[in-house]
Order: structure tokens, then sequence, then C-alpha cells
């Protein structure tokens, strides 16, 4: 990452974002189009990208009055096979497209009639909030609704609205508008230094470590913006719990924010056993049932604010009811002029419930893009807090952050930032687009928690230390490599293997090692790449490869296998147990050549990026490449195994070819040599591995 010429003028920041920005949703749609235009359904599904082989099991009226299509998979088509089984690329909150499913050979995604919507639960099957396009009448055994469907990830171009509103917003503000935390953010200023007399803190959870303790004491004393450091499982949320309670008791009002609903549901769960007025706004289909007590729309309909809303409402209903029972045309017609001043008034009740609601909430808790909706626009906060910073695109930080007095930024820099897809060459945005896009500029992939590091320098930054995860023996590489050794294993983790979980585990050499590393080096276990009907039918060569020459390795997948059994023939349970890998084609294989989640129900397989945020018992990594080359393509990337090497508590086993692997960089040279020397190192033979 190359430095940003100090200060940055914060005009010319955004007018870089809005190109950047337009080349990114180009890109998206384009590799959507592009997907769906020349792979069939089943193997997009394959692909994890989509569900097939669904059906309509009935549809019903939910939170909005919109119309949710409840889908499962297809009993007559049988499971695999891309067939739904609750761990597609597809999960809530999603936008997608629920489509008609040709049948017969040959028919590409791009075929078929289909409405778009929202993922709002997915479980044995998923359910879609559509909008238009639905008729009312049409549903199960109608229409194309009742043959069969699959259902697919589109571009979301709704969150990019906000987005480009505030880097506009941002692009025509003239200077002597900023706020003084705009201009520390874009260097103009630098940060109010901090007083060490200022931080006398007394703190509520005495269970907070040196470290947590420091970083509170430094978020609470920084003027203007703060950041908090926190690798893998060192309470990075803990941390956040307890600043947001002592801003509270200094009566500070607090706007906590993270990039996805998830990350603000697991703060709102932590803060709800303490009592304080707080508010979650967002759709509650996308909330975790366990927060929605908090919820914004929940409230407006149950709290005693809501009072006001209810009794215009059952005015409503009552005239409703009348309508019904008159038929003089004239009275009809008073009636539906009543109504309709009752419902701008139901509207005007609801707005006031809603700043009532609001107003009285002493921390307000949103996505990014949540905190730029209606509810929020004349309301004031303090400080603005922001977790899992290091995943949110800046443009998006900005959402809450331009009439905003201070911030703190909660994240990891050294795991991987936000997925951008104008940055893979093998998509290529309209070339009209393209032109858009800067020379030289900064990439979407620099976040705001990246750059202000390079601006502000690590004055601004105080890292957490203990981590409460891993056994020690899994932390050192990581801790060594990425934290400048500064990683402590708390006594709890230290030492804890897989014998030791709270049901019997047989020991073995498996479950009483931390550490093990299957070295495939030698040529037994070669990489191949996926076939991809892109690539063999090569008619148009515009359109977007599947698995975009991802790589697989059945030897090693067959590796994969054989440890997995020999953890679970030794007690341990499948749903402690995840196969992490960085390549989809590797996925792909596991999940249906190898079928590894029929015969292991429960076991977890994902890719290191979905992983992120995850942990488990024991962790299987397998890294795939295996070349005479020493090609490692994203393999080179530390951030990506960084946080393969982290999700683990108890057992890592690593599977890989040293000797590919290690030409990659010095960092993967590294990892090589430190699991030669400090890993149960294992020479596996093919000839072992087959099935019995
Ligand atoms: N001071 C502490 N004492 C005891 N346990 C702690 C402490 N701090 C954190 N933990 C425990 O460590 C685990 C990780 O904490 P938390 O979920 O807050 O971490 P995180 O850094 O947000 O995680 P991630 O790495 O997923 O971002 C939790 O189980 C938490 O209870």
């Amino acid at each position: 990452m190359s430095p940003l010429p100090t200060p940055l003028s914060p005009s010319s920041f955004a007018t870089t974002q809005l190109s950047l920005l337009a080349a990114e949703l180009s890109a998206e749609t384009a590799a959507t189009g592009a997907l769906l235009a020349s792979h069939s359904p089943k193997r997009l599904a394959a692909a994890g990208l989509a569900v097939a082989n669904l059906v309509l099991k009935g549809r019903r009226t939910g939170v909005g009055g919109r119309t949710v299509l409840e889908l499962e998979g297809d009993g007559a088509v049988g499971g695999g096979g891309g067939t739904w089984d609750g761990q597609s690329g597809v999960g809530v909150g999603d936008v997608v497209g629920v489509r008609e499913q040709k049948q017969g050979r040959g028919g590409t995604g791009g075929e078929g009639r289909g409405v778009e919507g929202v993922v709002v639960r997915v479980g044995k099957g998923v359910e879609v909030a559509v909008g238009e396009g639905v008729a009312e009448g049409e549903g199960v055994g109608e229409g194309w609704l009742g043959g069969r469907l699959w259902v697919v990830k589109l571009a979301n171009e709704v969150t990019y609205k906000r987005m480009n509103w505030t880097m506009e917003k941002l692009e025509k503000m003239a200077e002597s508008e900023y706020t003084s935390l705009t201009r520390v953010l874009f260097g103009l200023d630098t940060p109010t230094p901090v007083s060490r007399d200022e931080a006398q803190v007394e703190f509520l959870d005495q269970t907070l470590n040196d470290s947590q303790r420091d970083a509170v004491r430094f978020a609470l004393a920084s003027r203007e913006v703060a950041l908090i450091h926190g690798p893998p499982g060192t309470g990075k949320t803990y941390t956040l719990i307890e600043l947001i309670l002592q801003f509270v008791q200094r009566k500070l009002r607090i706007l906590v924010c993270g990039p996805s609903n998830i990350s603000v549901d697991n703060i709102v769960e932590r803060l709800a056993p303490h009592k304080l007025p707080i508010i979650r706004l967002g759709h509650p289909a996308r909330l975790l049932p366990s927060v929605l007590s908090h919820s914004l729309d929940v409230l407006t309909q149950t709290s005693e604010a809501a009072a006001i809303v209810k009794d215009v409402r059952k005015e409503m209903d009552a005239k409703q009811a009348s309508i019904k029972k008159t038929r003089n045309g004239r009275e009809r017609k008073a009636i539906y002029n009543d109504m309709k001043d009752l419902r701008k008034e139901y509207r005007e009740r609801e707005k006031q419930c809603v700043t009532t609601l609001v107003s009285g909430s002493k921390v307000v808790l949103a996505t990014l893009h949540g905190a730029g909706g209606f509810q929020l626009r004349n309301e004031q906060f303090d400080v603005v807090i922001i977790d899992e910073a290091s995943q949110a695109l800046e443009a998006q930080c900005w959402i809450p952050l331009l009439a905003a007095k201070k911030v703190v930024l909660a994240g990891d820099h050294l795991q991987l930032p936000p997925t951008i897809k104008s940055l893979d060459h093998n998509i290529k945005p309209k070339p009209d687009k393209a032109k858009d896009k800067p020379k030289g500029a900064a990439s979407l992939e620099t976040t705001l928690f990246d750059r202000l590091l390079t601006l502000h320098g690590a004055s601004i930054k105080r890292m957490l230390t203990t981590q409460y995860r891993m056994h020690e023996k899994i932390m050192r590489f990581p801790s060594d490599a990425m934290y400048d050794s500064q990683l402590l294993a708390a006594p709890a983790v230290a030492t804890r293997l897989l014998t030791t979980l709270p049901y019997d585990v047989q020991a073995t050499d498996d479950t009483t090692e931390p550490l093990v590393f299957y070295d495939t080096q030698g040529g037994d276990f070669p990489e191949t790449t996926a076939p991809d009907d892109a690539i063999t039918t090569g008619k148009n060569p515009t359109k977007s490869s599947l698995l975009n020459d991802s790589k697989s390795n059945p030897a090693e997948a067959l590796l994969v296998r054989h440890h997995v059994r020999r953890l679970i023939d030794a007690g341990v349970k499948p749903e402690h147990v995840a196969v992490v890998t960085p390549y989809n084609a590797q996925l792909a294989y596991l999940a249906h050549e190898l079928r590894l989640r029929d015969r292991f129900p429960g076991l977890e397989l994902g890719s290191v990026d979905g992983f992120q945020g995850r942990e488990k018992e024991a962790v299987v990594v397998c890294l795939v490449r295996s070349n005479e080359d020493g090609e490692v393509g994203f393999l080179g990337e530390r951030r990506r195994l960084n946080v393969a090497m982290t999700r683990p508590k108890r057992h890592l086993c690593v599977i890989g070819d040293s000797e590919t692997v290690g030409k990659g960089s010095p960092f993967l040279k590294r990892w090589m040599l430190h699991l030669e020397a400090e890993a149960d190192l294992r020479y596996p033979d093919l000839a072992d591995l087959q099935e019995v």
C-alpha cells in the first residue's frame, strides 16, 4: 500500500471514490450478467452462487406487508447436486432473483421468468421477500411460480445509493463546512494529543485485561479519533461494550455501526443485559430474533410511544369496515376522503413516534448503510463507534461520519478487507465506465482504518494483545509473523486440546496434537484447474468464467476426508469441525464429489473469505496449490492466510505442498518452515486414502 498524500483534499477524495464506486457497481452487474448468461443454474449452485432445484412451498405476508415466498428443496430431485443444503453462499439480506428453472439440458441462468427480492431466512429452505412482479393470486401450483425454481444472488444497487449520496455531499462541501473530525480524518489537522490525566477510568467490568483497559482509556480520552486494533479472538466486542457503557455514564449519546447486520446484532445482544435505552434500526426481517425487542420497527408498534399511532390505526380500521356497509356513492366518497386524511395523520404520528423513540435512546445501533435512513436525519451523536471497520468500505463509513464529532474504529487491518469485484481482472466493467477509473487512484480496498494508520501513524491506535481463542501453538506463527509477537494466549485457552472438550473424546495422535501438517510435496498430490463450461465452450470471449480458473486438488481432498474421519472417529462432534480452503473449486469438489457434508452431517465447509469472524474447535485448512512453477495465486495474500490459520481453538490441521507453497512469498516460506519445525509433520501416502 503506497502512502497517501498528506493532507488529502476531501473533495478530490470524494470524486475518486465516486468513480471507484461506479466502476465497482458496473463490475458487479457485469459479473452477475455474464455468469447468468453462460452457466446453468445447477453449475452456479455447485459454485455456491445460487440455490437450484427449489419449489414454492407457500407464501405469506411478511413485515411491511411484503410477500414472502417460502422455498424448499424439490423432493423429486433428491439431495446434493446443488440443492439447498443450508450452506450455500446465499445468505440473509442478500438481494436475489427467484427464477423459473427451465428443464432440459443446456439452459443458462439467464433464461426463464423471475422476480427480485431479499432473502429473509435461510435454513432447511430459503425465504425471499419479493417486490413487484408476483401477481397477487399467483401461488403454489399456479403460473411459473408453480414450477421448479432457483435463487441467485444479484448485484445490490441500493447499497451504492447512500454511499454515492454521501460522497456527493462531501465533494460539494465548502472548506468552511468541514467539522474538526473531517479535518483530522483527511490530515488537514492533526489529532489533539491525549493527556494521561484525562484518562482516569473506573472500570465497570473488572475482568478486562490490561490491553483492553488501555484501549478503553485511550478511546475515552481521544478527542477526534481512536482506533482499536483487535487481532483474532482478543475481545474487540467485549472491549466495545465497556466503552459504550463508559460513554453513556458520561452522558454522551452514541451511534454504534458495523458493515453487516450480524456485526451490529452481536453488540445489541451483549448490550441488552445492561438495561440501557437502546434502539436497533433496520428491517426486522434482517435482524437476529434475539434483538427484535430493541428494533425500532417493532417498538413503533408495541411501546408506549406507539399508543398515538394505534389510535389512528383503530379509526382507520373502523372506517374501512364502514365502507363495506354503505352503498351510497356520496357517502363512500366522503369516507375515502376521511381515510386519506387519516392515512396522512397516521404517517405523521408514526414519524413522531420514531422521533420520540430515537431521541430517547442513549445508544442507537444500525448498519453503516442504515445510519443513512430518514430516522437519523436530524439526530446528533457525540460519538460514532464502528465495529469491524476494516471490513467496511470507506465511503460506507462516511454515511454516519459526515456530521459526527468523534469516531472510534475497531477492526483488524491484518485480516481481509472487503471484497472488491473491480479489482478482479477476470471481470471487466462496461467499457464506458472503465474510462471513469482514475489513474493511480487509491483502491476501494484501502479502508478508512488503513488510511488513518498511514496518515497519522500508530499513535492513534491501541492494540488488544490477549487472545481467548487459540491454543498457544496455533497462535505462535500468526503472532510472530503478523502481530510483532505481541499476542498472548489467555491461560484458559493456552493449552486446551480436543481431549478436554466437555464430552468424551478419545486421546489419539490427532486429538492430543494442536498443530498437524500433512506435507503433500513430491508430485503425488497435483492441483487441477476446475473444468469450466465458460472456458470449454469458448463461445463468447467476454463472458465470465464461473470459478475464475479456480483450482482444486482431488488428492488433497481425499486427505481432508481422511483427517476429518479420524477426528470424528475419535469422538469429536462434526459440528465442531470445519474445513476451510481458499479455492471455491476445491469446496465444490469436497461438497459434491466427496459429499463430505452428507457423510458427516454438521461438518462445515467454507471458503477462507467466508469464514472470517468465525471460529471452530478444529479446523482443517487445505491449501490446494501444488505445481512445478511454484505458482500460489491468491495464497500470496497473507491477510487471507492469517484468517485461515486463526479460526481454530484447539486443533489446526494444514494440508499443503511445502515445496510449491514455500516458493510463493517470504511469508509462505516462513510458515512452511515453521510448520516443518513445530507441527506434527506427516508425509501422506495416497494409497492409504482410498475409501474403505
Ligand atoms: N477480558 C476477558 N476475560 C475473559 N474472556 C474474555 C475477555 N475478553 C474477551 N473474552 C472472551 O474472548 C472471546 C472473544 O471475544 P470477542 O467476541 O469480544 O472478540 P472479538 O475480538 O470481537 O472476536 P473476533 O476475533 O471474532 O473479532 C469471547 O468468548 C469473550 O468472552
